[in-house]
Formats: C-alpha cells, structure tokens, sequence
C-alpha cells in the first residue's frame, strides 16, 4: 500500500528509504547512518548513473526519494522519473508538457517530489499539483493550483501532514499573491488555504476562514492586491506543536519606495497550525525589504540546551546573511548571527524589537525627488546569503551546515506599473564579487553562540543542498561539478567525484541490501545563469546535464 503519513513523520529514523524531502518533517537532512563514514568515505565509488535525457537540460535542483527499490527524482521541465534503486535502470517517466506561456523567474527548476500510499506528487511550472500512480506513473488526479498566465509558477517539493499534500507557490516577480494550500492527498481536493499578505481571505472546507491581517495596516492603498510573498521552498513541520514553517518571498515590486510600511508578510517565517491554515506567529526578517531579500528559506526545528534550558527551537539561514534562532512555540528571537562576509543593509538585529538596524544610506534610491535612480552597493547580492538550497543540522556536532555566498550588487530603483502577467521589479542591478578567492562558502555554524566552526570556500556560488549523517560526513556539490564529502566536526576534504555537471542538487543516503547508498543529482542551473551579471559570466563555461549519481563503497 505504500507510506503512510505515520511513516513520514518517522522518515528521520528509517534508513532504509527517503521518503520526504530533508529527510523527515523537520527537514534536519540529517541520517543516523554511519556504514560510511569519514574514515572510509575516500573509497566511494559510483554504483551507477542515470540520464534524464532530453534535448534541453537546465538545472537539477532536485533531491531523490527512494522507496521498495526505486528512486524517485523530479527533473526540469517539471518531469518526474523512476529508476531502478539497484540498477538505475529507467521503470517511468512523467512530463507534464508545459505551456509555452509559463513565467518561472529563476529557470526551469523543480526540488522534489513527495510520496504517500500509491501515489507520487509533484507541482509544475504552470502552477498544476499532479499525482502519480507510484508504479506506472499514470495521472491518479491533477489540480490547478493558481492561474500561470498571472505569473504564478511552483518549484517546490509538496510536504505531506496528515493526509494532507501542503504546497507553495511562486511568482513573487511578478506581482502574484504567496499562498500556502492545504489539499486532501488521496483526491486533491482543497481542504484550506492561507494567502500570506494582509487583506487576503483563507479557506477552509470550502468556507471562508479569515482574512490575513488588517487591509491597509503595513501597505499604501491598493498595494496589497500584487504584493507578492511568495512561499516559494515549501516548508517545514514540527509535529509536536502541530505548526507548518513557510517562508515568505520578496514583496512586490521591488522598489520599496512605491510601498511604505512593513508589508506584511512579506520576507517572514510563517507558523500556521496544520489543522486550521490559521497563523499562529510571524516573525519578519526583513521588514520593507528593497533588496529582494526573499524570506523564503527553510526554518529547521532542532532541540537544545540553551542558557541551561532544554527548548524547543528553530533556525533560518536567511536570504539577507543573517541566521536566526527562533523559539518555534511562540517565534520569539533569541539569537541572530551574521553569517556572511558583509551585510551592508543593516548594522545586526536588535535582540528587543527582533528589528533589523537598517542602514538607511545603503537603501536604494526613490524612483523620483533628490535621490531619483541612485545607485547603491549593497551585500549580500539579491541571490542572497543563502538562497534555495537547504542547510543540514547534525544532532552530532549540534552545528548547522550553511551553503553561503559572499557576494554583492549594485541596485537602483526605477517606476514601475503593474501588469498581469509582466515582471514587477522596479528596480536594477548587476552582481559582483566581494572577494578575491571564492563566492560559495559552506559553513559550520554554532546555533547557540553564532560562532563559524570551520568554512570551506569555493570558488563559484554554492547552489546545492546539504547532507550530514552519523558517520561524521557533511555532502554538498559545487558549480565546478564536484560532488564533495567533509569531516563535519573539522570540516577537513575527505573526498570528492566530478559529475559532469554542476551540482545543484540535495543528496541523500539510505541503506540497500547491506549497503549504505548516496545519491545527488547533476545538472548546472537556477538563478546564477541567468541572474548572476559579472558573475554569471566567470562561470559560463560550466556545461548542461541531466544525471542522478549513484554511490556506494566497493564491496
Ligand atoms: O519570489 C518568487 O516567487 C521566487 C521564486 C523562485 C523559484 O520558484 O524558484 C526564486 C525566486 N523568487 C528568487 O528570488 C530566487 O533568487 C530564486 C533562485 C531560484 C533557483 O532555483 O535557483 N529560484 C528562485
Ligand atoms: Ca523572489
């Protein structure tokens, strides 16, 4: 019959599949595995590989799933696949034959499918969730989430509570509204919903439930009908208080002076009770964020000492180069560290107000009056500190493992109108570098005290998700094309494999016949090519693919 929803909520512990994406609800990508560990990991070695073939290959952001001897991965192009766990040869493929009018900002990219029961679920560019039968790969149901021709897109893998199948959606580009669903996993009918900025109303069981804040409260006039907030990674859930995390997008457009006020809840984590779609506490990291600084990013619950109290807490490597320590029961702030070489937006967070000490000069200039178009250099770039591509926490060490970018942008303001279906940015910009010997920096960052453990820099930005497991081993790919292994306590090299392809991918690791397993996909893509300015143009060389990577230690 397939996993239940008790066997997600317990997919930290099984070793023996991956069944959710981040490795169980809390999304720790953290295995308790240690077969392979860091005393051994130099002898990996490829079990096989698998093409997603096609004639165009575009970044491969996403993390397999494994169950019963098959690996689930979605490709782009919102395509999903299943391959053989022992062989990797190809059982299924399902292309959901996109538009040609779909309008995702970022690529072609798709993180993740979800499985449950029979089925396996995935959400595509033009804004539909599909349900697959898990063995033919036949469509069991397919529901439109939103209205692509709006803007709206999805590229986030769907969560699964309670029978419940809880998605994202993206658009934040182009003026749509955030909005996290709630649908029924065996037919895809709606259970609630919960659009993200104030003045918009929820659903639940086809009745209204409540309006999201107070029309006019955080934004000028008619602002808050286009104001973004996309919840563009999906979230997190934590099942002891019952609460789904989802990280709010830009609002927009991205010119802030068209929009005074906070605009909530833009650039926020959300926490919305499961049952109801109702928010329970938000915490804003960037209040009238003017930088694209998505709030989108993956809060991880974990538990720990702090202050010689056990506690309940969460934490966020945010887009804006602050990481935040939250207490996950009420939201409230009790840590925030820079974790990025430089934030000139703002002079750290007040601990009191939770409020970042924004410095004003370094807000670009209003689209008219004295500072009209002025251009400002601002760190970290709008790709972000952090951007998509999940951290992992090690229950061993206690220490997050945070894929960063130091990098920087020149950005200036310009008017803008909205336009159904047309980008809202109001603003322009070109990356830059801000060092001379690297842009990605994986970083081991103590949560308690804020302190960088130990940093591996890497030249070209880090785009891929992390995995850290009980044999003491950290994994993330690079843009090079490496997939690399490090000592989580020291962070020392202790292996690395060129893939072919940028990795941009999550990897994974389970247990097979005796044997533990690792799996990454390949593929060079996402917002660098395409955003990335100077940038973009030093790593242009890096070639397309389209593979999943399987390891294992020779027998
Ligand atoms: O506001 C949004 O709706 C939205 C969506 C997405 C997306 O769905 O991939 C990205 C972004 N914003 C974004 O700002 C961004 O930097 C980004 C990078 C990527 C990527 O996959 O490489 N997606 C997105
Ligand atoms: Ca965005």
């Amino acid at each position: 019959a397939g996993p239940t929803s008790a066997d997600l909520m317990n997919d930290a512990e099984s070793t023996g599949d991956v069944l959710s994406y981040g490795l169980g609800p809390w999304q720790q990508r953290f295995s308790p595995l240690d077969t392979l560990n860091a005393d051994n990991v130099s002898k990996l070695v490829p079990a096989f590989a698998a093409s997603l073939g096609g004639e165009k290959q575009r970044g491969q952001e996403a993390q397999p799933l494994v169950y019963d001897g098959t690996i689930y991965v979605t490709g782009s192009y919102s395509r999903l696949f299943a391959f053989d766990a022992r062989t990797g040869e190809k059982k299924w493929e399902y292309n959901a034959r996109l538009p040609d009018a779909i309008m995702p900002c970022c690529d072609v990219v798709n993180r993740g499918a979800a499985i449950h029961g029979d089925k396996v679920i995935f959400a595509t560019l033009d804004a539909h969730l599909i349900a697959l039968n898990r063995e033919t790969g036949k469509v069991v149901w397919n529901k439109k989430l939103a209205d692509y021709q709006a803007g709206y897109s999805a590229t986030a893998a769907p969560l699964i509570v309670k029978d419940m199948v809880i998605t994202g959606n993206s658009g934040g580009e182009f003026g749509i509204i955030g909005e996290v669903q709630a649908r029924n996993v065996d037919t895809g009918e709606l259970i609630w919903s919960r659009p993200t900025i104030e003045g918009h109303m929820g659903m639940l069981n086809g009745r209204e439930n409540g309006v999201t804040g107070k029309t006019g409260a955080t934004w000028p006039g008619d602002m808050w009908k286009t104001g973004g907030g996309a919840t563009w990674l999906g979230g997190t859930y934590d099942p002891g208080t019952n609460l789904l995390f989802f990280g709010t997008g830009n609002p927009a457009p991205w010119n802030s002076h068209l929009r005074p006020g906070d605009n909530l809840y833009t650039s926020s984590t959300l926490a919305i009770d499961a049952d109801t779609g109702v928010i329970k506490w938000h915490y804003q990291t960037t209040p009238h964020d003017g930088w694209d600084f998505d709030g989108v990013n993956e809060f991880i619950p974990f538990d720990a000492t702090m202050n010689g109290k056990p506690m309940k807490l969460g934490a966020k490597a945010d887009r804006n180069g602050y990481f935040y320590v939250l207490d996950r029961s009420n939201g409230k702030l009790l840590g925030a560290h820079k974790f990025v070489m430089e934030t000139t937006w703002a002079n750290g967070i007040n601990l009191k107000t939770g409020r970042p000490n924004y410095v004003d000069a370094n807000r670009p200039g209003a689209p008219a009056g004295p500072d009209k178009g002025k251009s400002v250099f601002a760190s970290p770039s709008f790709l972000g500190g952090k951007n998509w591509m999940p951290m992992a926490y090690s229950q061993d060490t206690g220490l997050f493992y945070v894929p960063s970018n130091d990098w920087g942008m020149d950005i200036w303001n310009e008017p803008i109108a909205y336009k159904k279906g047309a980008a809202y940015l109001g603003a322009g910009f070109t990356i830059r570098p801000i060092a001379e010997d690297h842009i990605g920096a994986l970083r081991a960052m103590d949560p308690k005290t804020g302190k960088i453990v130990w940093e591996y820099k890497n030249a070209a930005p880090l785009w891929g998700g992390v995995l850290t497991t009980h044999g003491n081993l950290v994994f993330t790919g690079t843009p090079e094309g490496y997939l690399k292994a490090f000592d989580a306590k020291t962070g020392k090299e202790l292996w690395k494999f060129q893939t072919g392809s940028g990795v941009v991918g999550s990897p994974i690791t389970w247990m097979q016949d005796g044997e533990q397993y690792v799996a990454v996909m390949s593929g060079w893509g996402g917002a660098v090519p395409l955003w990335g300015g100077e940038v973009a143009k030093t790593f242009k060389e890096i070639s397309q693919g389209g593979m999943l990577w399987v390891f294992k230690l020779p027998k």
